[in-house]
C-alpha cells in the first residue's frame, strides 16, 4: 500500500505509537521465543515507515522508540538457505517410563536378538549440520524444517568447540546440537537488561538467536558450544557399527561429543540411567531437556527406518517441565 503523507501531528503521533508497539511485539517474539510471526521483510517495512515518520516529526520521537535503541532492532537475518540431502529428523517424545518401556518392547519386536541401546543426554539447543571435505569445514547449516535450513557457515567459526579442521582428512557430514552454556545465558541476559534490550526466555532461544545472525560479529560476542552425535551414513563413511563407537570416534576426530552416554539393554538399566542423570541435571553447565534412547546397532537403523519426521530407532524421554521453586521448599521449617 502506498503510504499517505501525514501532515497532522496528532495523526502522526498516533501512527508512530501504533507502529512502535507493533515492532516491539515482533522483536519480543523474535528474541524471547525465537518464533517470529512475521517475515523479516514485513518487519523491515514497518521499521522503515516508523523511521520516516520520526524524521518528519522529530519533536514527536519517543526516546524509548525501538529505533532509538542501539542494536535493539533485529538484524534482518535473511541467511542463505541450504537444502539437506538427508533430511534432519526430529525425535519422537515419551513422557513416562511406561511409555518408554512400551516403545522399547515395540522396537524389540522387529528383532530376534536382544536389542542394545545407547542412552544419551538430550542437549537443549538447536540442531546443526557440519560438512567437512578432506577434513576441512566447508559448510554449517541449521536444521530449519528438516529439509531446508539456514547457512550459518560464517557464524559457526565463532563456536570455539567446533574445529575448522578434523584430525583426519575425512569427507563427512556431522550433526549435533549447538547450545549456550547456562552461565553464558545468565550473563547475556544481564547485559541485555542493562542495555534495555529484550531478554531471551531460555538458553535454547538464546543459542538460536545468537547463531542465526546475519552479522557474524554478534555471534562472536555470544558464548556458544556444541555436542555432536551423528555422522550421516556412518557405517559406510566411517566404517562404524554402533552409536556408542561413533561418539568415541567423533572425539578422536577432534569434534565435541558428550561422553555421559551409557550402553544399556534392559528397561531397568534405562530407568537407572534416567534417574541418575535427572539427579545430576542441575550440576551440568548446560541445559538438558531429557534423555535420548537409540538402538545402538547402526545397521538396525536402516531396518527400522524413519517416519517423515522422526526415526523409528530413537526416542526422546522428556523430563517434566522444571517446577519453579515450589513454595514448600521456600518455607523455613521451624
Ligand atoms: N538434542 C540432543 O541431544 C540430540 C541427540 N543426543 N541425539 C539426536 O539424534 C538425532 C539423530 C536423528 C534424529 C535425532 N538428536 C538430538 O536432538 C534432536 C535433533 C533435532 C531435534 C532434537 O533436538
Amino acid at each position: 500500500m502506498t503510504e499517505v503523507a501525514l501532515t497532522d501531528p496528532t495523526e502522526a503521533a498516533q501512527q508512530m505509537e501504533k507502529l512502535q508497539l507493533q515492532l516491539q511485539q515482533w522483536a519480543k517474539e523474535y528474541y524471547e521465543n525465537d518464533s517470529p510471526t512475521v517475515e523479516d521483510a514485513e518487519y523491515d517495512k514497518v521499521y522503515k515507515r516508523l523511521q520516516e515518520l520520526e524524521a518528519a516529526f522529530p519533536e514527536l520521537v519517543n526516546p524509548d522508540s525501538i529505533t532509538q535503541q542501539v542494536g535493539g532492532h533485529k538484524t534482518k537475518s535473511e541467511l542463505p538457505k541450504v537444502e539437506h540431502d538427508v533430511p534432519m529428523l526430529s525425535l519422537g517424545d515419551v513422557f513416562s517410563m511406561d511409555e518408554l518401556t512400551n516403545w522399547m518392547v515395540n522396537t524389540q519386536k522387529s528383532f530376534t536378538e536382544e536389542l542394545i541401546y545407547n542412552a544419551e543426554l538430550k542437549i537443549d539447543g538447536l540442531a546443526i549440520s557440519l560438512v567437512y571435505q578432506e577434513g576441512l569445514l566447508v559448510q554449517a547449516s541449521t536444521r530449519g524444517d528438516g529439509n531446508v535450513g539456514e547457512d550459518v557457515t560464517s557464524n559457526i567459526k565463532y563456536v570455539d568447540d567446533i574445529p575448522k579442521k578434523l584430525s583426519e582428512p575425512l569427507s563427512i557430514e556431522v550433526r549435533g546440537e549447538i547450545y549456550m552454556p547456562k552461565e553464558a545465558f545468565v550473563s547475556l541476559n544481564e547485559s541485555r537488561e542493562r542495555d534495555g534490550l529484550p531478554t531471551f526466555a531460555n538458553p535454547r532461544n538464546a543459542a538460536a538467536g545468537s547463531l542465526r545472525q546475519l552479522d557474524p560479529l554478534i555471534t562472536k560476542k555470544r558464548k556458544l558450544s556444541a555436542f555432536m552425535y551423528q555422522v550421516v551414513d556412518a557405517p559406510r563413511s566411517l566404517n562404524i557399527k554402533t552409536q556408542s563407537e561413533l561418539l568415541i570416534r567423533l572425539s578422536q576426530l577432534g569434534l565435541p561429543a558428550n561422553n555421559t552416554n551409557a550402553v544399556v539393554t534392559s528397561t531397568t538399566d534405562v530407568e537407572n540411567y534416567i534417574v541418575s542423570q535427572t539427579n545430576h541435571r542441575d550440576s551440568l553447565s548446560y541445559g538438558i531437556d531429557g534423555i535420548v534412547i537409540k538402538v545402538n546397532n547402526l545397521s538396525f537403523h536402516e531396518e527400522l527406518g524413519n517416519t517423515v519426521k522422526v526415526p523409528k530407532w530413537a526416542i526422546a524421554y522428556k523430563f517434566p517441565p522444571e517446577e519453579a521453586e515450589t513454595i514448600i521448599q521456600g518455607i523455613e521449617w521451624t
